[in-house]
């Protein structure tokens, strides 16, 4: 299977040339009658891509693992992983993809040691213990004990270290910061970049949108079982059109200020020598700058608030419509 590797910046529209890791067509997860947790999803995650799988708690996040996984079964629709077919080919996939799950189940009883040590004979790998402990900052002091003595923390960055065994072709991290320090954070987002650059992919599903933006190269996110929307998270902002505020502090506001004429600004409000400015398009950014500057002011002082990552999830799985965005075309 070809695993090129793609920067981020790479990264315009995939196309269906490129080798794909996840596909699901019209994938439908009931449980019961009532619970409809994922709903007729249709998803596409090409190889070499760290993709970050979005959605507030209970949108059916890992519902839609479980089922790649074939930890459970659809009650409709179909997922392939790496070209072999979630429901068919479970062994297959199972041997080239690692996973770090919600909840994962550790045993209480065994060594951290322990744990890797049949992870690895699983996978048939040649791993060497000290080499994935290293990697996910574990000691091996620490590994040496139960994991029943374990903190939250300790147990996640195992629960890691067996999702890397075997340096496996896809890799799923199912909320995989929960129980982790801000150094923990990092260690996630270096193993997922440098799992990446080596042309494997990463899955990455969270309900922290800060983390998501941090790492992934495009982004779908889940609402109620639903894809409500996929892009890049820049291409998600420019959709809702939420842009950024601008906030210039000037010696004296001149007396004819055009800022308003430039195309992108959508608001001017001057306090005293302050002008907030509201730009929705990044361009205007430095349009505003030049046009005070010709308008007869010095600027004293510039700060830019780009509109905050939850502004934009709640636009897109709260009441707030979003604007120009058509998430069913995006499907
Ligand atoms: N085994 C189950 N039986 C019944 N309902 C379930 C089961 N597993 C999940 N659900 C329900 O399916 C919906 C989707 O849950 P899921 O765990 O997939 O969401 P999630 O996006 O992963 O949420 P979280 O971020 O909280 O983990 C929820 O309403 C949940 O209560």
């Amino acid at each position: 299977m070809d695993t090129r590797s793609r920067a981020s910046s790479d990264w315009g529209t995939p196309t269906d040339d490129e080798p794909v890791a996840i596909r699901t067509t019209g994938l439908t997860k009931r449980y019961g009658k009532d619970v409809l947790a994922v709903d007729d999803l249709d998803l596409t995650v090409y190889e070499g891509e760290i993709f970050g799988f979005l959605g507030p708690n209970g949108a059916g996040k890992s519902t839609t693992i479980d089922v790649i996984m074939d930890y459970v079964r659809p009650s409709a629709g179909s997922a392939t992983v790496l070209g072999f077919d979630a429901q068919t080919e479970t062994r297959e996939i199972h041997e080239r993809v690692g996973i770090l799950p919600d909840g994962y189940g550790l045993y209480e009883r065994l060594t951290g040691r322990k744990h890797l040590e049949y992870a690895i004979a699983l996978k048939r790998s040649d791993d060497a213990v000290d080499d994935l402990l290293d990697r996910v900052g574990l000691d091996a002091a620490a590994a040496d004990r139960v994991v029943g003595g374990y903190s939250k923390g300790m147990m996640q960055r195992l629960a890691l270290a067996i999702a890397l065994v075997g340096d496996p072709q896809l890799l799923i991290l199912d909320e995989p910061s929960s129980g982790l320090d801000p150094n923990g954070v990092r260690l996630v987002r270096e193993i997922a970049r440098d799992h990446a650059n080596r042309g494997k992919t990463v899955f990455f599903s969270s309900h922290i949108l800060s983390q998501v933006e941090a790492v992934c190269d495009r982004v779908a996110i889940l609402n109620r079982g639903r894809l409500v929307a996929i892009d890049s998270i820049d291409g998600l902002r420019d959709a809702l059109g939420t842009g950024s505020t601008i906030t210039l502090t000037v010696d004296a506001v001149p007396d004819s200020l055009t800022l308003v004429e430039i195309a992108g600004v959508s608001d001017v409000v001057v306090d005293g020598r302050i002008i907030r400015v509201s730009v929705d398009d990044a361009p205007a950014k430095v349009d505003v700058i030049d046009r005070i500057r010709d308008d007869g002011a010095s600027i004293l002082d510039v700060t830019i608030e780009e509109s905050s990552l939850e502004d934009l999830f709640s636009a897109y799985t709260g009441d707030v419509p979003p604007r120009g965005n058509d998430a069913e075309a995006d499907r």
